[in-house]
């Protein structure tokens, strides 16, 4: 299935409790986000805003009414194993597993090298891949998790060739491929190679365009970076996500001030949408919010 293709999103009257003594928390929600749309989604805390996006991987699947179509079709129509791969996210906090970045990015062992590679130059990746790194211990056991890794690597001829691509020498691959193979087959996180937030969300960014997902979704996806880190991340998933529908859910308002529109949650109920500079002019939620976020502080 080839779904979807545009990335359309239509709620229609769409409502959502928790369970079937609590109130409402999405209450009569009717929105329509079109293919390709840059969509920023604020509130004040408890408004509902992580709630509508969790509506889209149907997380809720009790106590809702009305429905949510991904280009015309009804999610409540078909499986969860078939829905939520299709949807690309990126959460407040990306976990790294231990291993190597390749077993990070491709799990499943889906992808080929040059697709990952791709992605990783796309998303910025590749800065962390190729970043310098403490080597003197690469020779340790310290250094794995296990023993039998130094060893498999060690047979493989991997050590000396990551030594001299880390000291910038060019060591004898048989192909770039092989090269970026070696690279990727890398451990994330050695014990002195410790990732930032922000490095550790162009993991799931990567992921996300290696799948080339058609809907995006930045769940406070940059809210434990600084300010710097943040506009990086957001000028990459502007030129990289350029023809995918993004929904950005963002408390620091400047993270969304890009969108083409904005959507303010307000106790459950879609209280205003429009383009970020026509809502800063009314006298309404969004300039009040405005206010209370020191914005660009
Ligand atoms: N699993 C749950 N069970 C019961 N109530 C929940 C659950 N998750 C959220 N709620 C309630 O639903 C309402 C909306 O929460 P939601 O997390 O969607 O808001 P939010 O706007 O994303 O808030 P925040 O900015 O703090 O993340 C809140 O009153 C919250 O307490």
């Amino acid at each position: 299935m080839s779904w979807p293709q545009q990335g359309k999103i239509v709620f229609t009257d769409f409502s959502l409790k928790y369970q079937p003594h609590l109130q409402l928390v999405l209450k009569n929600i009717n929105l329509t986000i079109n293919p390709g749309e840059k969509i920023g989604i604020v509130g004040r805390t408890g408004a509902g805003k992580s709630s509508l996006v969790k509506s889209l991987f149907r997380l809720v699947p009790e106590g809702t009414t009305g429905s949510i179509t991904i280009d015309g079709l009804d999610i409540s129509s078909i499986g969860l194993g078939d829905l939520r791969p299709r949807l690309g996210i990126i959460p407040q906090e990306s976990t790294i597993l231990n291993g190597s970045y390749r077993e990070n990015l491709d799990p499943m062992n889906e992808f080929s090298i040059e697709d990952i590679w791709a992605a990783a130059i796309k998303s910025q990746l590749v800065e962390v891949v190729k970043q310098p790194r403490d080597y003197t211990n690469l020779e340790t056991e310290e250094y794995y998790d296990n023993a039998a890794k130094l060893k498999q690597w060690r047979q493989a001829g991997y050590l000396q060739k990551i030594k001299l691509l880390l000291t910038g020498k060019k060591p004898n691959f048989e192909s770039q491929i092989q090269q970026r193979r070696t690279l990727l087959d890398m451990d994330v996180c050695g014990p002195r190679n410790q990732l930032s937030n922000g490095q550790k969300q162009l993991f799931s960014l990567c992921r996300l365009l290696m799948h080339q997902h058609k809907i995006a979704i930045l769940d406070e996806a940059t809210a434990s970076m600084d300010l710097e880190a943040d506009r990086k991340l957001q000028k990459i998933i502007h030129t990289e996500l350029k023809e995918c529908t993004v929904l950005t859910i963002a408390h620091r308002l400047e993270t969304v001030m890009n969108s083409d529109r904005i959507i303010v949650i307000h106790q459950g109920e879609v209280v205003e949408i429009g383009a970020p500079a026509e809502l800063a002019q009314k006298q309404g939620h969004f300039a009040e919010l405005l206010k209370c976020n020191n914005f660009g502080e």
